[in-house]
């Protein structure tokens, strides 16, 4: 199989190596496309790669109609509608560690421009000034560096300023007081840092409860003269007020790499001699480019084949351990879902799922994905995958419960799938078998061991002589080979189910004459 990739930011060709190497995949590197280009031709792509300047809307992902990844060569996705990429499905990987580097660097080089006003002084020396007064400038020794967001680059930033002899004092809703002590900074509240802080650098994704947190009531509680830098997004400063804190004096300066409309040509916040400002260079090295393209082109390619992603954004990403453990598990998960929903053949409104002995200490949110992704590739098709399943389950009304016990119900691994219709409720249990691989154990309150692969049939009869011998007789009348037969009762001449596998699908003839049978309650034919 080949997959068509497009590039649509620049990324670096050495970068992209392993995306070249690859001998399944198609490149098309077009940096120039229009929005409009861009979503008449996505329907060709299976990936999208890009950096901060492609938008990929809501619109563009609706489009996209064969696109399984898109890969962001850097940290933040404030340009990806995650939530549309969720919805349709396709997974969005990032490279969260190779700039952390780059952006910590060019923050530090921003926080010294601006304290020695050497921009300015720059371009005064260009226009033939000699103006020594006019630029003295502040040292940062001494000086309090508050930071607002102390994550990879946050951290970072905090080293090198110790380095400057500078007093940093953080904050971060993450942030404890062990980890400030062991970085040797201050903490303290959002107001309590930007309060005593000489300069703030800001370090958080755009989020809904990021933008504009530098905002009026922010400057109004800061020292006068305080200097800012922003290096992660703009819109985490509302930069209408910090155009007003600079006239009133309050903020002194302001060093800029992010904007809240990127890119521009005028900007009013340029115009003001306290702004110094770059065009959103803060992972513009060739180290961190090369780091984040080759980041995410192993993630590409990784996806595409059919293995794990390292940095997935809308699905929660596991340690290599803890994948290895819980792996195995993933077809049984599927398999469970896909059997029961079979089982009971109507809409699913509630699933529950109990996952019981050694599966207690594993992270098993991949498999009740796994699972329900089971349940609704039945309802809604091929397109339902691990990206998207909980969201569609949420979408239409699924509600899914998962519990966890330590208890060991005779196995040392079991999950236990309730599944509840408008009119039915039922149940199945699977196992993973030490070398043996996946088992149904149980039906209902019928107990079987029975892999969970191929064409299957599902009766519920009375217990009577005959029934199994007319049964069989039937199958063969219509070429139907029994591979495997299991039967369970609850009592002797009670109800009782029967199991089988058999070598091909069962016909809706066969199924029917079966189900004719005077003894035979239900008849259910299952393929997994
Ligand atoms: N200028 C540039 O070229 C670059 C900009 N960036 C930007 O920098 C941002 C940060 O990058 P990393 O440090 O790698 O991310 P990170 O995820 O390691 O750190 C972000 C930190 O922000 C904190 N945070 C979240 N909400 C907060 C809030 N309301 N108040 C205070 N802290 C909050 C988080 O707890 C986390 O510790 C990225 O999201 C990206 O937008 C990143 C790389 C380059
Ligand atoms: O791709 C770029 O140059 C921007 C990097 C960035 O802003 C990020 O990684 O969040």
């Amino acid at each position: 199989m080949s997959f068509n990739i497009l590039i649509s930011d620049p990324l670096s060709e050495e970068g992209i190596y392993p995306l070249r190497q690859a001998d399944n995949v198609n490149i098309v590197m077009d940096t120039g496309l229009t929005n409009e280009q861009l979503e008449e031709r996505i329907h060709e792509f299976d990936a999208l790669l890009v950096r901060s300047q492609t938008q990929v809307t809501r619109s563009l992902i609706s489009k996209a109609t064969n696109l399984k990844i898109i890969g962001r060569a850097g940290v933040g996705v404030d340009n990806i509608d995650l939530d549309a990429a969720t919805e349709y499905g396709i997974i969005v990987v990032n490279a969260p560690n190779g700039n952390t580097n780059s952006a910590a660097e060019h923050t530090m080089a921003m926080l010294m421009a601006l304290s020695r006003n050497i921009p300015q002084a720059y371009h005064a020396l260009k226009n033939q000034k000699w103006d020594r007064k006019k630029y003295v400038g502040v040292e940062l020794k001494n000086k309090t560096l508050g930071i607002v967001g102390l994550g990879r680059i946050g951290v970072e930033v905090a080293a090198r300023a110790k380095g400057q002899r500078m007093n940093v004092v953080a904050y971060d809703p993450f942030l404890t007081e062990e980890k400030a002590e062991k970085l040797g900074i201050g903490y303290g509240t959002f107001e309590e840092v930007i309060k005593q802080a000489d300069f703030i650098t800001v370090h958080t994704p755009l989020l809904k409860e990021t933008r504009h947190m530098i905002n009026a009531d922010a400057f109004s509680i800061m020292k006068n003269g305080v200097q800012i830098i922003n290096c992660a997004r703009g819109g985490i400063i509302d930069e209408d007020a910090l155009y007003d804190a600079i006239l009133s004096g309050k903020v002194a300066g302001a060093a800029l790499d992010v904007f809240e409309k990127e890119p521009f040509m005028d900007h009013k916040l340029l115009e003001l001699p306290e702004v110094v400002a770059t065009p959103h260079l803060g992972a513009s090295t060739i180290e961190a480019q090369e780091s984040v393209a080759i980041d995410v082109s192993h993630d590409v390619i990784s996806f595409l084949n059919e293995d794990m992603v390292k940095n997935p954004v809308n699905l929660p990403s596991l340690p290599k351990e803890a994948l290895a453990k819980i792996e195995p598990y993933f077809d049984l998960a599927e398999k469970l879902g896909a059997f029961l929903i079979d089982l009971t053949n109507e809409v699913a409104e509630e699933v529950s799922i109990s996952y019981s002995g050694e599966l207690y200490d594993m992270d098993v949110s991949p498999l009740t994905r796994n699972l329900v992704k089971g349940i609704l590739k039945r309802h809604l098709g091929s397109h339902v995958n691990d990206v998207n399943a909980l969201y569609l389950a949420e979408r239409n009304g699924i509600a899914i419960n998962e519990n966890k016990t330590s208890v060991l119900k005779g196995f040392t691994n079991l999950i236990s799938v309730e599944i509840k219709t408008k009119t039915k409720q039922r149940t199945v249990a699977g196992t993973l078998l030490n070398g043996f691989g996946p088992r149904i154990v149980k039906v209902d309150n019928y107990r079987v061991d029975v892999t969970p692969k191929g064409h299957m049939v599902v009766i519920q009869h009375i217990d009577q002589p005959g029934v199994i011998g007319r049964m069989g007789s039937m199958l063969a009348k219509h070429d139907v080979n029994i591979a495997t037969m299991q039967v369970d009762r609850s009592d002797i001449g009670g109800n009782a189910m029967m199991m089988l596998t058999i070598d091909k699908h069962l016909e809706q003839d066969a199924l029917e004459e079966l189900q004719n049978l005077e003894e035979i309650k239900e008849v259910v034919a299952i393929d997994l």
